[in-house]
């Protein structure tokens, strides 16, 4: 169980908002796992749970078998990014770490080595108030990584770094999965999950809308191959007669699923069928994302309809 973070059954009310809804999911070590839903979906209020700054209702959120509020020194256990902004301003990043050090009985040694791992290292010396958001992004990542954790949570920390900043922080989190850390992401856009995450926890409306692999999800969408004939009507026959799915496009063309592209061809020549084109078309994590949260938030207004009826 060691390293694991579980959400278990977790539901946070705030006055006439339900912002978790009965949330269940484990965040394994070894892979980042992205946690992914739309603006008020419920991650940040799921990641204040998981580090003990709001109470949940009902549910809980462990980290190796134990409610954050119970671990002893828990900067050694998980470090997190939250909110960059909230570092004092008239601190130097040094003195920022260097109390945080102090404060979790982290060796001193620690804060020159975080500084450099995030490219701090010439700005050790610098007052925070002078940092750009992407600067500050980098110092809250070294606040995480200071007690040196198995468990790493960051909430969107894309936001503001430079292209160059982006492609950095994502070889970061991969490399700290694959030193067997346990790395959990969240973040509202799905291309950069895309990008980064090998697991997926995606979130609507409170609620888990799906639990899954990247690589699932893209088949999962499978959006086909689309086909290019000047005679479709016959080509669809002898498509569907080979067990294929076929769907007449509006433009003439026909998408076809459960065929390869090879198997098309084949098709098309031993029928001799003229096949002007055959295009496997891009699976969109983002359409597939975008479909599977309206679909959560649709569904959740009609049983919210229900009920008041
Ligand atoms: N302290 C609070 N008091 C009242 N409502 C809150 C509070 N915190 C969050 N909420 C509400 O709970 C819902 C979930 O918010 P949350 O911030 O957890 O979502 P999120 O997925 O992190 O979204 P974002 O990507 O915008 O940060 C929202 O409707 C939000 O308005």
């Amino acid at each position: 169980m060691g390293r694991m973070i579980e959400v278990r059954e977790l539901t946070k009310r705030y006055r006439g908002t339900t912002a978790v809804d009965g949330l269940t999911f484990t965040v394994e070590p070894g892979r980042v796992t992205g946690f992914l839903g739309p603006n008020g979906a419920g991650k940040t209020t799921t990641i204040r749970v998981l580090l003990g700054l709001a109470r949940p209702t009902s549910g809980r959120v462990l980290v190796d078998g134990r409610r954050y509020t119970e671990i002893r020194r828990p900067l050694h256990r998980v470090g997190a990014l939250l909110d960059a902004d909230a570092v004092s301003p008239g601190l130097t990043a040094h003195d920022h770490l260097r109390w945080l050090a102090r404060s979790n009985a982290i060796a001193a040694g620690r804060v020159a080595a975080v500084l450099e791992q995030v490219g701090l290292a010439g700005v050790a010396r610098t007052r925070v108030g002078g940092f750009s958001l992407g600067m500050k992004q980098r110092l809250g990542i070294a606040a995480a990584l200071l007690g040196d954790p198995r468990v790493l949570v960051f909430d969107e920390p894309v936001n503001g770094l430079d292209p160059d900043g982006i492609r950095w922080i994502r070889g970061l989190l991969r490399s700290l999965a694959a030193e067997g850390r346990t790395v959990l992401l969240s973040s509202h856009l799905m291309s950069e999950m895309a990008m980064t995450a090998e697991h997926l926890v995606i979130v609507g409306d409170g609620r888990l809308v799906a639990d899954t692999t990247v690589r699932e999800l893209t088949g999962r969408f499978d959006p086909g191959i689309l086909v290019r004939t000047p005679r479709p009507d016959e080509f669809a026959g002898v498509l569907r007669a080979a067990g294929a799915e076929v769907a007449a496009e509006a433009d003439g063309g026909l998408g076809v699923k459960g065929l390869d592209v090879d198997a098309i061809g084949d098709l098309a020549h031993r029928h001799s069928i003229p096949l002007y084109e055959t295009a496997r078309r891009e699976t969109s994590l983002e359409d597939a994302y975008l479909r599977l949260t309206a679909a959560s938030v649709r569904f959740r207004g009609h049983t919210d309809n229900a009920k008041a009826a």
